[in-house]
């Protein structure tokens, strides 16, 4: 294998997706001492625009730019949050996954400055979330608190839960460390409380697909147990056609017998209706478990649910 002397790495420039670049560096550098790395960050539409992502063309509002750059050969990889990557369309031409990391924590986190739990919360506390998937799953479980427009990357909203926008924050605790806050958690919230998005805690490495160099070279920080997670739930939502703004969660879970599960939900945005679907691969590969549980949620009539919510 040839190494290139250079990797020009693009990436959204918050400081979350910094810090994920930086990962990606040491990670690299680790396996190849002579490489050198650069970074070429972008700002995106999703960045730019603080109001609903489905206005601004929400699909790909957080990899456009990035996917852009890359493919005008202005860097020669990328590092983006499985979670921003659109499932109901393929990748940009041109490019492909080269690697997807070991998994960080799926969960989300709340964010209280007062240091209470989701069920201490008095009526009317306002959560500062834009996000339909918790949006519905707070309406379910928790009808008395109060869900509150708030955009922006995870600092910014640090900042706005400071400055008195919300009383409490719902955000991923990957993120969270990622940019080096864990203090500020106040309750790890588990899947069956708050159903992870997909793709959670996953960072994906994006070539472009005849670069065969840069290929051979990132692919190596490849995790197999990522990549069959993510492949299972990648299909899932192509499969249900989710874009940006559905009310879907799920996760698939390589267990160490080797057998993966994928569980996913969709709701509609009150929260009062929920499916729910939960299968194991058995002899089915990744791909197959996630058509089969997304099936399982259209026999449930999961169309109507994700067609409801304008994008
Ligand atoms: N939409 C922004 C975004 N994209 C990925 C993550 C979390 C990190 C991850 O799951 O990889 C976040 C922040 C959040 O939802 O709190």
């Amino acid at each position: 294998m040839t190494v290139p002397e250079l990797i020009r790495i693009v990436s959204r420039s918050s400081p979350m997706a910094l810090a994920q670049v930086e990962r990606v560096r040491a990670a690299l550098t680790a396996l190849h001492p002579g490489l050198r790395t650069e970074v070429v960050p972008v700002v995106t539409t999703g960045d730019r625009w603080m109001g609903d992502l489905a206005q601004v063309e929400g699909k790909g509002a957080f990899t456009k730019e990035v996917d852009a750059a890359l493919l005008a050969g202005e860097a020669d990889l990328a590092v983006h949050c499985v979670k921003d990557i659109p499932a109901d369309r393929p990748l940009p031409a041109g490019t492909t996954f080269a690697a997807f990391l070991e998994r960080d924590d799926i969960r989300d986190a709340l964010v209280h400055p007062g240091g209470l739990t989701l069920d201490e919360l008095p009526a009317g506390t306002r959560i500062g979330t834009s996000s339909v998937r918790r949006t519905a799953q707070l309406a379910a479980s928790h009808p008395h608190l109060e869900c509150v427009a708030m955009r922006g990357n995870a600092n910014r909203r640090l900042e706005k839960l400071h400055a008195g926008e919300a009383d409490a924050l719902l955000l991923a605790v990957s993120g969270l460390e990622r940019i080096g806050r864990p203090d500020v958690i106040t309750q790890v919230l588990s899947p069956e409380i708050m159903c992870p998005p997909i793709g959670a805690g996953v960072l994906a490495l994006q070539c472009r697909e005849h670069d065969t160099e840069v290929v051979d070279a990132v692919s190596g920080l490849g995790d197999p147990d990522a990549h069959r997670e993510t492949t299972a739930e990648r299909m899932l939502l192509h499969v249900l056609q989710g874009h940006c703004n559905s009310p879907i969660a799920g996760y698939a879970r390589a267990e160490r017998n080797g057998d993966l599960s994928l569980r996913a939900k969709v709701f509609t945005p009150d929260g009062k209706t929920v499916l729910n679907a939960h299968e194991w691969a058995g002899p089915l590969d990744p791909a197959t478990l996630g058509t089969s549980v997304a099936v399982a949620l259209l026999r449930q009539g999961a169309r109507d649910l994700i067609d409801s919510i304008a994008h």
